[in-house]
C-alpha cells in the first residue's frame, strides 16, 4: 500500500504546520501496515511526515520520493542529495522575496521547498507571489524547477526524480527484500494532489490501481476515487477486515 499524507490521510487545512492526524485514521494505518507493507508517499519531509504520523511500521518517502527511508534502518536512498545546499539556499531566498505579502508562506522540506498561498487574500498577490517564485527559480536557480499543488508552488531538484520514481524504487526494494513472487503483489496508491498522479501512472504499469481523493470527478490516471480523508480511513478499515476474513477461510 502506498499512502499520500495530506489531503489523504487528514484534510487540507489552511496552517501546513497543524495538518495533524486524528487518532482514528493512525490506529487505522497501523493495523494497514500490521497486514501489509506500507509506504507514504509525500511531498513533506521525511522527518515532517513521521512527526505527524508517528508509526515506526511504515517505509517513508519524504520529498516527493526524494528520501526514501525504509522500516528496517538501512541508509536512506537519496537520488538527488547533490541539490541540498541550493535547496537551502533557495529557502532563504524565497522567504525574502516574498516577504512583503501577506499571508504567503515558505516551507522547507529538505529536497524540496513549498511556498503556500493558501492564506493569500488578494488575487493580485496570488499572481506577484506566482510570478516571483517562477523568475527567482528561473533567473537565480536554473537547476531547480517549478510545479504546483493545491494553492503552493512546488521548488524541486530539475532532475528527474517523482513520486513514480518512489513508488518503483519502493516495490523493487520490498520484493527482493522479502523475495515475493511479483505476480501475486497488487500495489495500490492512495493521493489526491497532481504530484500523485506520477505514482497513479506507475501502479497501471506495475499490475496495481490508482485511488484518487477528490470531492468531483478529475482528470486522473487512477482508476478508483474517494472523496475525504474519512472515506479513506474507512476504505483501510475494510481492506484489513476484508484480509483477516480471507486469512480465517
Ligand atoms: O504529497 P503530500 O503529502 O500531499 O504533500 C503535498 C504538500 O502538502 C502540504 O500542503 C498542502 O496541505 C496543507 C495542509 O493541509 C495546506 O495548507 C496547503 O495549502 C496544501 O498545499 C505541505 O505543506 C506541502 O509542503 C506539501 O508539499
Amino acid at each position: 500500500m502506498f499512502l499520500d499524507y495530506d489531503g489523504t490521510l487528514t484534510p487540507i487545512v489552511k496552517k501546513p504546520e497543524r495538518a495533524f492526524m486524528s487518532e482514528q485514521t493512525r490506529n487505522a494505518v497501523r493495523e494497514l501496515a500490521m497486514t501489509f507493507s506500507t509506504s507514504i508517499v509525500t511531498g513533506r519531509s521525511c522527518d515532517k511526515a513521521k512527526g505527524f504520523i508517528q508509526l515506526d511500521e511504515l517505509h517513508y518517502a519524504g520529498s516527493h520520493g526524494q528520501d526514501i527511508q525504509l522500516n528496517d534502518g538501512t541508509d536512506p536512498f537519496q537520488p538527488n542529495s547533490e541539490y541540498l545546499p541550493v535547496i537551502a539556499e533557495a529557502t532563504e531566498r524565497l522567504k525574502e522575496a516574498v516577504r512583503e505579502i501577506k499571508g504567503a508562506s515558505v516551507e522547507n522540506n529538505k529536497f524540496c521547498v513549498s511556498v503556500h498561498y493558501r492564506e493569500v487574500r488578494r488575487e493580485k498577490d496570488k499572481d506577484l507571489l506566482k510570478n516571483i517564485v517562477m523568475r527567482t527559480v528561473t533567473e537565480e536557480f536554473p537547476d531547480l524547477k517549478v510545479t504546483n499543488g493545491k494553492k503552493v508552488r512546488e521548488v524541486r531538484p530539475g532532475a528527474k526524480f517523482d513520486k513514480g520514481d518512489a513508488v518503483k524504487y519502493l516495490l523493487q526494494q520490498l520484493t527482493n527484500k522479502h523475495s515475493w513472487d511479483s505476480s501475486r503483489i497488487l500495489p495500490i496508491y492512495i493521493g489526491d494532489d497532481k504530484t500523485d498522479e506520477d505514482a497513479f501512472k506507475v501502479l497501471s504499469e506495475e499490475g496495481g490501481f490508482g485511488i484518487r481523493v477528490c470531492k468531483w470527478r478529475k482528470r486522473t490516471a487512477a482508476e478508483y476515487s474517494l472523496k475525504n480523508p474519512s472515506e479513506v480511513k474507512e476504505f483501510l478499515e475494510k481492506l484489513v477486515r476484508w484480509r483477516r476474513e480471507q486469512d480465517q477461510v
